[in-house]
């Protein structure tokens, strides 16, 4: 039989762009086996999402192997996607719903299965399978997906992985969202996934709903699996935590009397008055007869039952830490001292902390002046000294101005493309050389002043930008000139560039995972760009309506209410220094380009 398991071997992933920020190791191996569940947990930021993101292939792999039985995930050093791999992986990213893509349900549900290329009949069958298991009528067939409730939409992002029948099912916060039938619905989807043969990885902060499914929990913590353990052994461990499912407590309840649970351990809870009888009857029995029973009633969860019965080795290979030891049977009370940290304050960013630094309109101020100068460069020792002045800028900021790094390589791209065009005589073919460099000596000055401008971006808040124009422009307001909509504009715009950039990237992600794309992330394939883009733009528009009913409660464009001004800028010395260091620099910029 080919096996199916997953196997993550010596792998350390990074944010996109910047190689040392690790998001994620695994510095052993970690193994899925196939017909397992496994649940991923651990605090906010722990890394699970990226755990799953990467398994998919939504993440770039800095470092390791990962695979599908014999399957690489990554192949041809790293370019592109295993195919097989891909179609095999069904992943449902954190807000799954919010995802839609087509004008109906069906629709939707079958551009989850084109990358499948099946025949008529086969998309239909799996189609309504998908629709049932998931608990939607076919009336909604014709629905438009964002018409949907919450609850409906996570359902219908359950059933377009369904509907693709993969192999192993990778979950981000499934139950998020849903009611107690939709919860009950995931469970059965899951054990019957599981009793086909099929796994699934699933990353939940929920775990009492999924834990007597599970085989397997694995707690991630600051980017690293701390440990993995067998799903009894976890539950046996946190039996007694405060936050602990009810059902959990009182099968420890259970266990502490050393009585069976109802259902023998089955792989659902037993029922609430099932349960409570146990426990009565149990309480009800003489001490001596107690001591009888068998010693190893232990906790429900499918394979977990490692005290009751002897098992198949543990799914995971990875080395257990000292504290995921199984406990013995009578050991149910004392949490293991793993998971739980006092969560650090959040360290603030050192652009966060020069931002506040300096005040925005001696920063526009300078920027003007050095702009203004290193446009007049004409020569190439000009763009030179100018070159040298950006990359000083750059220099304290290099790691946050990363994610430019691709812009600015396509930017000197073009620069030699132009260079190049401007050049080029085709009758008489030649080439000249001098109409060549002015051109690009052009563009490069041009590129200067603005390589310097990106850094500003990092330098100045919205917030900070509204109050400097607010107290520059504000007397204007006395002549009738909207200052205050005006302002509030300008900081609208620099909100969203960031915001569009990151829902473009979700979009992307979302696009690429159900389109099942081989390329790496970042490079969406042309084809599946369209589909992107027009729920791109909804979700933007989506977010802009939003944004307007925030700015109406808030009270926006409300005359009567009289505006309050959070704080003040002051010019202070650090920024008479910066201004005066400009000039300097600006006159002999100045200097430069005429002499
Ligand atoms: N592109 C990125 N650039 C920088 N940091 C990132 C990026 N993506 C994720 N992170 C960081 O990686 C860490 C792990 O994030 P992740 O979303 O995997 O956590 P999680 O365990 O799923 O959290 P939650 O339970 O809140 O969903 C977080 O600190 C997050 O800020």
């Amino acid at each position: 039989m080919i096996d199916r398991s997953w196997r993550l071997e010596a792998v350390r992933v990074c944010a996109a762009g910047e190689r040392d920020k690790t998001l994620l190791t695994i510095k052993e191996k970690l193994v899925f086996k196939e017909g397992t569940i496994t649940l991923l947990i651990g605090s906010n930021g722990a890394g699970k999402s990226t755990l799953l993101e990467t398994m998919a292939g939504l993440r770039r792999l800095n470092e390791g192997q990962i695979a599908i039985g014999a399957d690489l995930l990554w192949v041809g050093r790293r370019r592109r996607l295993s195919r097989s791999v891909v179609l095999n992986t069904g992943i449902a990213l954190q807000h799954s719903e919010s995802q839609w893509f087509a004008a109906t349900v069906k629709e939707e549900l079958l551009y989850s299965l084109k990358p499948y290329k099946l025949e008529p009949p086969e998309r239909e069958r799996r189609l309504h399978h998908a629709l049932q298991a998931a608990g939607l009528p076919a009336e909604l067939l014709a629905r438009d997906p964002w018409s949907l409730s919450g609850g409906q939409q996570r359902r219908l992002a359950l059933a377009c992985l369904l509907a693709c029948e993969p192999q192993w099912l990778l979950l981000d916060e499934p139950t998020a969202g849903l009611d107690a039938e939709g919860i009950s619905r995931l469970c059965a989807v899951l054990a019957a996934h599981k009793a086909a043969g099929r796994g699934a990885v699933v990353a939940t902060h929920d775990p009492g709903a999924l834990l007597p499914l599970a085989d397997e929990v694995v707690v991630v913590a600051r980017g690293s699996v701390r440990e993995a353990v067998a799903a009894s052994a976890w539950a046996n461990a946190h039996a007694a935590d405060a936050a602990a499912p009810q059902a959990l407590r009182a099968l420890a309840k259970l266990r502490g009397f050393a009585a069976q649970p109802p259902g023998g351990g089955a792989a659902v809870w037993p029922a609430p008055e099932a349960l409570a009888a146990a426990i009565h009857a149990a309480a009800a029995q003489p001490q001596s007869g107690r001591a009888a029973a068998p010693a190893a009633a232990a906790l429900p969860g499918a394979a977990a039952l490692p005290h009751a019965a002897p098992k198949a080795p543990p799914a995971m290979e990875l080395r257990p830490s000292p504290g995921a030891a199984e406990p013995a049977a009578a050991d149910v009370s004392p949490p293991l001292p793993t998971t739980k940290r006092r969560p650090l304050p959040p360290a603030q960013h050192p652009a966060q902390r020069l931002a506040t630094r300096f005040d925005p309109r001696a920063l526009i101020a300078a920027y003007m002046l050095l702009a203004a100068t290193i446009i007049m460069q004409h020569s190439w020792s000009g763009l030179l000294l100018a070159g040298a002045l950006a990359a000083a800028i750059w220099l304290p900021l290099r790691t946050q101005m990363r994610t430019w790094l691709g812009f600015i390589r396509a930017y000197a791209l073009i620069i030699l493309l132009f260079g190049v065009v401007a050049g080029a005589h085709i009758q008489p073919l030649s080439f000249d050389w001098e109409q060549s460099a002015r051109t690009m000596l052009r563009l490069a000055t041009l590129f200067c002043a603005m390589l310097l401008g990106l850094p500003m971006l990092l330098l100045m808040t919205p917030l900070r930008i509204q109050r400097a124009l607010e107290q520059t422009f504000g007397w204007m307001s006395r002549f009738k000139v909207p200052i205050s909509s005006i302002t509030l504009t300008v900081t609208l715009i620099f909100r969203f560039i960031p915001l569009l950039l990151k829902e473009w990237e979700r979009f992307a992600k979302i696009a690429h995972a159900r389109g099942k794309a081989i390329t790496p992330v970042g490079a969406l394939p042309p084809s599946m760009l369209a589909s992107a883009i027009i729920p791109y733009i909804r979700s933007i528009l989506r977010m802009a309506e939003q944004m307007a009913e925030a700015l109406e409660a808030r009270g926006f464009g409300n005359s009567d209410i009289r505006v309050t001004r959070g704080f003040q800028l002051r010019f202070g010395r650090q920024d008479i220094l910066m201004l005066g260091a400009a000039l300097i620099v600006s006159a002999v910029l100045y200097m430069w380009a005429t002499i």
